[in-house]
């Protein structure tokens, strides 16, 4: 601390070692006080036994008109969000933080205080700086637009682990529409695993969140999993969870799994028979005994989670062919809902087309369409592999591409196969030869990439329609990854 050649005595600094720490100590308590914006000095519980001057400019913000009023009091009770607490309780110093409370935002230190036993007696706060200062406006700016930015990041995540639909929100009355929402609200209140079965775009994901909205957990998230969607590697993770020090990089820090993120609530395992086997096993456990083990610890976490699965896949096959776990099969079915392909609801068409248009010209912003008899027998006439979803996805292209309030079968050419002959009947032409498809979708030369988006499109319709709408033999068939068949459904609708 101090140069050879000088000595204390010759600093002017008292001779004995304790002399001058006394005196450093007195003198940087005094420095701090005046440099600082304020500052406070507690006893071991947690009273406030001295302010600085500059602290006493503070208090009228906290809602005190004199000195006398604050000091004695626990700092708790008087500061709001203060930490200075738990410095005391834990001995150990927050060199630095960010306080905010109604008095504004400062820049803050606290130091515990220990006696010559090593044992606290108190601490130290100081506010280093106010908001106020001009030198602090860019931190502060900083801070308050990432609290913004956090704040608008957790109003979304919670919208988002709200239930978007209701029972009610299932459209259809046919008998099969009406068996399923009886199934539907009769396995709500129960704590069952459910297991939806069906088609792509048949409204697997709907039930999953109208099952969870009519159920006792509503209050609680609902998280969604889409299992063929997350690469076989990441899978476990996603769903359990990585402890914290368990890699280095991006998870260095530990991450909750769905299962943790759900507890209290409901998580939707969508296409769970894609799950790898290794992984089946981990599941199966996690169901029976209600407890996870997030990757790279040995610390399980009890979890109460209801978990609802669905498929499109026909899984007593894949439990035949030893692609799925029998026990795992059995823990899932525990109530099956079969949910029919639209083929098989053809009472439900002239409702659904009024739904999926009147939520097209919400979303949009355009005017609500209308769609003519002639347009509907058409639509009615389809085999949608896509089911709903092709179906609203149809909709909507017809409605971006005419002006006109009520759609006819000729809105539909290019969309749905068969549209032309529709057309030609309605006008009393027989369709020629020549009429056929290609042609029969617009006169004259389109763009190049949008009729291979068009061949695509129906190649991919083609091969859902074959395997009854498994998208893991459809991308077999069409001999792309899974992860390409994907994002080719999202892109077409399908
Ligand atoms: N009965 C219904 N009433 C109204 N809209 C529906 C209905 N069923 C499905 N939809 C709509 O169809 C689309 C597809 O539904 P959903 O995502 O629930 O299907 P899915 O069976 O889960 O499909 P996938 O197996 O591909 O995940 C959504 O836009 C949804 O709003």
């Amino acid at each position: 601390m101090f140069s050879a050649a000088l000595t204390p005595e010759a600093a002017g600094l008292p001779s004995d070692l304790d002399g001058v720490l006394r005196m450093a100590a007195q003198s940087l308590f005094e420095h701090l006080a005046e440099a600082s914006q304020g500052m406070m000095l507690l006893d071991r519980a947690h009273r406030i036994v001295w302010i600085s001057d500059g602290y006493k400019r503070f208090l009228p913000a906290l809602g005190f008109a004199a000195e006398a009023e604050f000091v004695g009091r626990r700092v708790e009770e008087v500061v709001p969000g203060t930490l200075l607490a738990d410095v005391i309780d834990t001995g150990r110093p927050i060199l630095v933080d960010l306080l905010t409370n109604r008095a504004g935002t400062f820049v803050v230190s606290r130091l515990p205080l220990h006696d010559d036993a090593g044992q606290v007696i108190g601490a130290l706060g100081l506010v280093l700086a106010a908001h106020s200062e001009s030198s602090l406006q860019p931190l502060m700016q900083k801070f308050s637009h990432l609290q913004h930015q956090l704040n608008d990041a957790r109003r979304e995540l919670s919208e988002g682990r709200r239930p978007k639909y209701t029972i009610g929100s299932f459209v259809g009355s046919s008998a099969a529409a009406l068996e399923v929402k009886r199934q539907a609200r009769r396995v709500a209140p129960t704590d069952s695993t459910v297991l939806l079965l069906g088609e792509t775009g048949t409204g697997k994901e709907v039930l999953a969140h109208a099952i969870h909205s009519a159920s006792p957990r509503a209050h609680k998230p609902l998280v969604s999993l889409n299992i063929a969607a997350i690469p076989d590697t990441l899978l476990e993770a996603e769903l359990f969870g990585v402890a914290a020090g368990a890699f280095t990089g991006a998870d260095r820090r530990g991450r909750e799994g769905k299962f943790a993120i759900a507890d209290g609530g409901t998580l939707f395992l969508d296409e769970i028979g894609d799950m790898p086997l290794a992984l089946q096993s981990k599941l199966l456990r996690v169901l029976q005994e209600q407890e996870v083990e997030p990757l790279g610890s040995n610390q399980v976490r009890r979890v109460d989670v209801r978990v609802i699965a669905a498929t499109s896949r026909d899984l007593p096959a894949l439990v035949a062919r030893g692609e799925f776990r029998a026990d795992l099969y059995y823990r899932l079915a525990v109530v099956p809902i079969r949910v029919a392909p639209l083929r098989e609801r053809r009472e439900d068409f002239e409702a659904l087309v009024e739904v999926l248009g009147e939520d097209i010209a919400r979303r949009s912003g355009m005017p609500t369409r209308t769609v003519s008899a002639e347009a509907l027998e058409l639509l009615v006439a389809q085999p949608w592999p896509g089911n709903i979803r092709e179906l609203r996805n149809v909709l909507e292209q017809a409605s971006l591409m005419s002006d006109a309030l009520q759609l006819e079968a000729s809105h539909f050419l290019g969309l749905v196969p068969g549209a032309a002959r529709a057309v030609a009947g309605a006008e009393g032409l027989q369709p020629k030869p020549s009429m056929a498809p290609p042609a029969e979708a617009t006169p004259g030369v389109r763009p190049l990439p949008e009729q291979i988006a068009e061949l695509e499109r129906r190649a991919i319709a083609q091969a859902l329609l074959q395997t009854r709408g498994n998208k893991a033999a459809a991308a077999k068939l069409l001999q792309i990854s899974r992860a390409a068949l994907y994002e080719k459904l999202a892109l077409y609708g399908l």
